[in-house]
Parts: C-alpha cells; sequence; structure tokens
C-alpha cells in the first residue's frame, strides 16, 4: 500500500545520508517547500518538490491513498536518546522541599532522590511499572516522539534491575516505535552499600552484568559519574566490565561537578556523554574534539535550576551535541520533546535548525538508530511530525508551551 502526502508546506530535514552532524553543520537543516512525500509499508519511499510530482503516480493507482497536508510542515520524529521513562511514582514532595531551597545534593543525602525512587519501585510489580511506563510511552508519542532510549536505575539490588530491564524489553517487543534500553545499576549507592562501594560494583560486575547478558536486556552501560556517587576510576571499570558483553558506553558526566567524566566517557569511546551542566573550558575542548556525541538535557537544567550546559561553546569547538528530555520524577518530570528544542534555542542559544538536528538525526545517532529513523530519507521509518499550520520553522520555538502537533505518525500510520 503506498501513500502520497501531497501540499506540505516544508518537508523538514530531508537528507541522502546519516552523517553524525557536529559544529557548524549542525546549523544547515536540508528543507523541501512546497513538497509531496510517497510513505510505503510503513518507510519512506520517496519525496520531492509538488511541481516535479509525475501524475502518472496519482493516475489509475487504485493502490494509492493520498492525504492532503494542507500546507503543515513535516518533520521527522523526535528521537529522545536519554530517558528514565520506568520509575514507579512521582516526587513532587521533593520539588516541594526544592523549592524552599533543598540542593539536589541535599536531597540526595537525606535518603530521597534516586534512593526515594528505588525504595518506591522495588514493591511495584513488575506488570504495574509496565502499565505505568506504557501509558509514558503512548504520552511521549502523542508528543511526537518517534525513538527512544530508557534506562533502568531505580532497581540498585540484581532482582530490581532485572525488573526494569524486563519492562523496557517488552516495552521494546510492542515495536510502538524504536525502544533503547540502557543498563544503569551504577545509579547511585543503595544505603545497604553505603560502606562498601565495592560490594555494591562488584554485585554490579559480577551479578547483574552476567544475568542481563544471558537474558540480552541491555543495548548500553551507564554510570552516574559524579562526586557522592560514582568516581571516574569506578566509571571506567563498570564500563570496561559491560563493554565486555558488548555494551557500549552511554554515560551521565559532569551534571553537578567536573571529576573526570568527559575524559572517561572518551577512554571507554562511549557513544554520548550527557547533562554536561558543569564544564570546564578542558572538558569542552576535548569533547568536541572526539567522536563522544554531548548529549544536553535543557528540562533537567531548569527543572533543578542549575546553569544550562554551555551549547554555544561547545558547537563553535565543533562538538557533535544531542538533545534529549531526561524523563524522569526527579530532575525532569516532563518528556516533552518540543519544549526540549524550545528552551536550547531561549536559554541555550542554540539555533532552531540546531536544535532539529540535535533532537533528531544526533539524536538517532545517540541511540545507534541512525539507520532507521531521525530524517527524512528513504528507507527510513516514517514516524512523522504533522505540524499545525505555523509561519515558519523557528515559530516551533518561539511559541514555547503551546501545542504546534497537529498529527503524528508512527511507520506510516497516524497515532
Ligand atoms: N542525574 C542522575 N540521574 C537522573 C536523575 C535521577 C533522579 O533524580 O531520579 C538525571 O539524569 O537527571
Ligand atoms: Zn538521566
Amino acid at each position: 500500500m503506498q501513500m502520497l502526502i501531497k501540499n506540505i508546506a516544508c518537508l523538514v530535514n530531508v537528507r541522502e545520508e546519516n552523517s553524525l552532524l557536529r559544529g557548524k553543520d549542525l546549523s544547515i537543516l536540508p528543507c523541501i517547500k512546497n513538497a509531496y512525500l510517497i510513505v510505503e509499508e510503513g518507510k519512506i519511499k520517496g519525496y520531492g518538490e509538488m511541481e516535479h510530482l509525475l501524475p502518472s503516480l496519482t493516475i489509475h493507482n487504485s493502490q494509492l491513498t493520498t492525504i492532503d497536508a494542507r500546507g503543515a510542515y513535516i518533520l521527522p520524529c523526535w528521537c529522545d536518546s536519554h530517558t528514565h521513562l520506568v520509575f514507579a511514582a512521582s516526587r513532587e514532595e521533593e520539588f516541594i522541599d526544592k523549592i524552599k531551597g533543598l540542593s539536589y545534593a541535599d536531597i540526595a543525602a537525606k535518603g530521597g532522590g534516586i534512593l526515594n525512587s528505588a525504595n518506591k519501585l522495588s514493591s511495584m510489580s513488575e506488570d504495574a511499572l509496565f502499565d505505568a511506563a506504557l501509558q509514558r510511552l503512548h504520552e511521549v508519542i502523542a508528543l511526537g516522539t518517534g525513538a527512544i532510549e530508557i534506562k533502568s536505575g531505580y532497581g540498585l539490588s540484581v532482582e530490581a534491575e532485572l525488573k526494569m530491564l524486563r519492562v523496557i524489553q517488552r516495552l521494546k517487543a510492542l515495536d510502538l516505535i524504536p525502544v533503547k534500553a540502557s543498563f544503569l545499576g551504577a545509579h547511585a549507592y543503595p544505603l545497604e552499600y553505603k560502606n562498601n562501594h565495592e560490594g555494591y560494583i562488584k554485585l554490579i560486575i559480577d551479578e547483574m552484568l552476567p544475568n542481563i547478558a544471558k537474558e540480552n536486556l541491555a543495548d548500553f552501560i551507564d554510570v552516574f559519574c559524579e562526586q557522592g556517587f560514582f568516581s571516574a576510576e569506578e566509571t571506567k571499570r563498570i564500563c570496561e566490565a559491560g563493554m565486555k558483553y558488548g555494551l557500549r558506553p552511554k554515560l551521565h558526566v559532569n551534571q553537578l561537578s567536573s571529576i573526570g567524566g568527559i575524559e572517561t566517557a572518551i577512554e571507554v569511546n562511549a557513544v554520548s556523554a550527557d547533562h554536561l551542566e558543569t564544564m570546564h573550558e578542558e572538558d569542552i575542548t576535548r569533547l568536541s574534539k572526539s567522536a563522544t556525541i554531548g548529549t544536553m538535557l535543557p528540562t533537567a537544567a531548569y527543572f533543578l535550576r542549575m546553569p544550562f550546559p554551555p551549547a554555544r561553546k561547545l558547537i563553535e569547538s565543533g562538538a557533535a551535541v544531542a538533545l534529549a528530555s531526561d524523563y524522569n520524577p526527579g530532575s525532569s518530570p516532563s518528556g516533552n520533546m518540543n519544549m526540549v528544542v524550545s528552551m536550547a534555542c531561549i536559554q541555550m542559544r542554540m539555533l532552531p535548525e540546531e536544535t532539529v538536528n540535535a533532537a533528531t538525526i544526533n539524536g538517532a545517532h545517540a541511540m545507534q538508530l541512525q539507520h532507521e529513523t531521525g530524517s527524512i530519507t528513504i528507507g527510513k521509518n516514517a514516524n512523522l511530525i504533522f505540524t499545525k499550520t505555523i509561519p515558519s520553522l523557528a515559530y516551533l520555538m518561539y511559541s514555547f508551551g503551546n501545542n504546534l502537533i497537529d498529527k503524528v505518525m508512527i511507520n506510516g500510520r497516524f497515532i
């Protein structure tokens, strides 16, 4: 079955190849104005300018469904490469604590934060977790997310980490959108290992990882490399153990402090180094010269009232950057990528074109999904955002918080 989508005001991010974008290239967003798009079996089959649409395609073709986009912009769906979508409960009590002046580190020190989420998750059944996560997944798809990475890390025991990863595997198996799983056992030290860090690292390496590998539950390994959490050396050891099972690192670094996370990410050839709120000049230079993608999470910086990542400096030094939501109950209780791109323009001075590239093709790279999704490219999945009538691409980011999505198409079908 073929579908012709005609009268597209602007077809955004049309590419013949899938290169990772860095530096100046991030501002180049190839678009076709007044375009058509052909979708077949859920995949992009062709595109072009309306004036070049061959009449032979439409005449006497009973297999063809025609959709009039009526002047909508069409973008590839957002590729959200950093989320903690599986969690047991919200944490608005900590939100109030933060309003009253406690910091993220203060809350963690008094047993809140990640340990609070782990506590809530331990008593929740796999089915209940799955149902809650599936609802969130449907919600973010309706907001235009067409591929997603999801982390474990609120388990912090063999049993609970496996439970989280099995939930992610079940979400993946539904085939709604591409899903990648990251094992984040090293998210925090559980209370019983407070004075025995070595014991917890051993548990990760000797028990969690072999079980995860046996059931093929993860694609990436993640570590929260941060003061009071995992040191750069510990991060390296855990990554190397994961790499033995074929898991490539994707790391939390430089959120609250700069303790060697960037060097470690580069050393272990991490797909991405994520957060980057606290970056020294040498961190920026190192990351920019490396193959590791710098993934920035503006809604987390906003929610925690932290400095935003130095997007301009990174881009101007030639870095490959991505944008993601960090959807989680503690630092970004929103998976709305439309808000992420707006905030990146408003607070991080990224150009609208740069934010689209960072949140689509580069986000796909940050999940190693660049051959499947992230641009309007023949053979990629037809996961598409149809906008309401907008005067320009920049209007999407400018008109922050307003819902400018008319429809979302996943694998060639409107949801
Ligand atoms: N910073 C570490 N992990 C999450 C937050 C986890 C939480 O607070 O529950 C993040 O990416 O922001
Ligand atoms: Zn995170």
